[in-house]
């Protein structure tokens, strides 16, 4: 098992490398513990990223739905609406999210496969979305919006979730911030064909950007058809063979390679450890069953993990960045800045540097781990802010004379992009879902990304109320989160990278209680049982012959 202390990152820990039987390798380290790799690259494996591609086509509809709205709001063919309204179109969006990611998380497992959970939210998400392209009213709109979000919402669950449970260790942050790519192309595309319609005479300005949104959203309907199911989900249903396939084409390798086997054979140990200790966690029945299960998340086993996921995401929000992007005309005038070229500049800029961002991140997530993505994210962010609010607060009442703090503070408002593209944009929808055993995956990210959704909409509320008492203000607050957050990335976040999904407890629980070690030495036995160390013990001994 691989094993960290405390909050030391895996990849810094020697041990002794061997090489596996066709590719790849096995660490032993002198604590006892193992680890694997299958020395994959993102693009060796194109069969595991083209599916990874089309599960995150979730995230495409997420972005897009919020890149699309901005300019269909302005545009002189759209319905004449009252703040109110305007307010309600923003929120209904985000509430029927919260929503659909909280009814993913009841029925994810029950649903029995990952495809069929993403399918059902995609019914939903189109039904929204062709409600809200053939809208006759605003209620039509609200209406379209509300059931829509459901959809979205649900699939900003069930995307990450799946995208877990089928990448191997090594590439697993990679493969699971595409769902950020996904979200930062729809903001971007969204918001483009929005602007490039709005000229059209007639309601077509907006109805096509609202009915483009289907195309996605069939692709990723029909593509559940050819979606592999989870291998995690199939040992738990006792379908090991079939298991053992997929998971063996998700790895490119043959079935019978020793490092499939491996990781084969953790899925086996946890499934039987759910099977063992915890028969009403994994399927409750009743309501009372099921809360108590939710309630589970917050008990001591795992609610050092909860609150990653919870804060994680609350955390992104609060770092500002949706305050940029849906009040970032209003924010660039309140800094004396005005005209239609700089909307654009700002809302149409901030998706783009969104999208630059996630390149970096995307290559190296797992090589230099999530916290010092995290940890440099927040400290560029913070300063960003704090500088913006200072540039406020000392030339804020006469913008005119001062273009250059002007100039620099929309300069400063890009680096924070760019820095929380690269950092709290994609680790936010790779933590939640990757810390969580199977037992409580589904609830875990679904808690986790409701955090999302719930504050999401609360910045939301407020921004347009600070940024009239106090622009300066409003940005000193969002510093002040992004360095709580430095201090929270720093002596909260276990690193995660390179670990398997079923070795996580090692990093999350420091075998401290009496409950803790019994569960230890109760899956020491199940590993010695299934044959998971007479699997690691042999493949050390051949891979260290090979070598001499
Ligand atoms: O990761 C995404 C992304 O950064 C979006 O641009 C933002 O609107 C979302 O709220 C966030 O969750």
């Amino acid at each position: 098992m691989p094993s960290t202390s405390g909050y030391v990152s895996l990849p810094d820990q020697e041990g002794t490398v061997v090489p596996a039987a066709n590719a790849g390798s096995v660490t032993l380290r002198d604590n006892g513990s193992y680890s694997y790799d299958y020395k994959q690259g993102l693009f060796t494996n194109k069969y595991t990223l083209l599916v990874s591609l089309l599960a995150s086509i979730g995230g495409l509809s997420f972005g897009y739905d919020q890149g699309v709205i901005a300019n269909v709001l302005v545009m002189p063919t759209f319905f004449r609406m009252k703040a109110w309204e305007t307010g309600i179109m923003t929120a209904v969006l985000e509430l029927g999210a919260l929503v659909g990611c909280i009814l993913a998380g009841l029925f994810a497992d029950r649903m029995g496969s990952r495809s069929r959970s993403i399918a059902a939210a995609c019914v939903a998400f189109l039904v929204g979305s062709v409600i809200q392209a053939a809208a006759r009213s605003v209620t039509h709109l609200v209406i379209g919006r509300g059931i829509g979000g459901i959809g979205v919402g649900a699939l900003s669950m069930l995307s990450p979730l799946y995208l877990a449970e089928i990448s191997p260790p090594s590439l697993r942050g990679s493969l699971m911030a595409l769902e950020q790519l996904a979200i930062v192309s729809g903001v971007v595309l969204g918001f483009w064909l929005g602007f490039f319609t709005r000229t059209i005479p007639s309601s077509l300005s907006w109805r096509i950007p609202l009915a483009v949104q289907i195309i996605p959203g069939v692709i990723l309907g029909l593509g559940c058809i050819i979606l592999p199911p989870s291998p995690r989900l199939l040992v738990l249903e006792g379908s090991l063979d079939e298991a053992q396939t997929i998971l063996a084409r998700l790895r490119g390798r043959s079935t019978d390679d020793p490092l499939v086997k491996l990781e084969l054979l953790e899925m086996q140990v946890e499934a039987t450890l759910i099977r063992r200790t915890t028969t009403a966690e994994s399927k409750p029945n009743t309501l009372i069953q099921e809360l108590k299960t939710w309630a589970g998340l917050f008990g001591r086993k795992y609610r050092r993990r909860t609150w990653v996921g919870v804060l994680m995401m609350a955390f992104q929000q609060w770092s500002g960045i949706n305050a940029l992007l849906y009040y970032g005309p209003t924010l660039v005038r309140s800094i004396g800045l005005d005209g239609a070229r700089v909307t654009l500049l700002v809302s149409g800029g901030i998706g783009i540097a969104q999208l630059v961002a996630v390149i970096p991140a995307i290559m190296f997530i797992d090589k230099l781990g999530r916290r010092p993505l995290l940890r440099s994210g927040a400290i560029v962010m913070g300063f960003s802010h704090f500088l913006v609010s200072i540039l406020i607060s000392q030339y804020g009442a006469d913008w005119h004379d001062h273009s250059l703090a002007a100039g620099l503070s929309v300069g400063l408002i890009y680096v924070f992009t760019l820095a929380y593209g690269a950092s709290f944009g994609p680790v936010a929808w790779v933590l939640p879902s990757e810390v969580f055993p199977l037992s409580m995956r589904s609830r875990g990210a679904a808690l986790a990304t409701s955090s999302n959704w719930a504050n999401n909409f609360f910045v939301g509320l407020i921004t347009p109320t600070t940024l009239e008492r106090s622009p300066a203000g409003t940005f000193l607050l969002f510093a002040v989160f992004c360095f709580v957050a430095y201090l929270w990335a720093t002596y909260a976040v276990p690193e995660t990278a390179g670990i398997g999904l079923e070795e996580m407890a090692s990093v999350f629980e420091r075998g401290e209680g009496e409950l803790e070690r019994e569960e230890a030495e109760t899956r020491r036995q199940i590993e010695e049982d299934v044959g998971l160390w007479r699997l690691v013990n042999e493949e050390s001994r051949r891979g260290r012959s090979a070598e001499t």
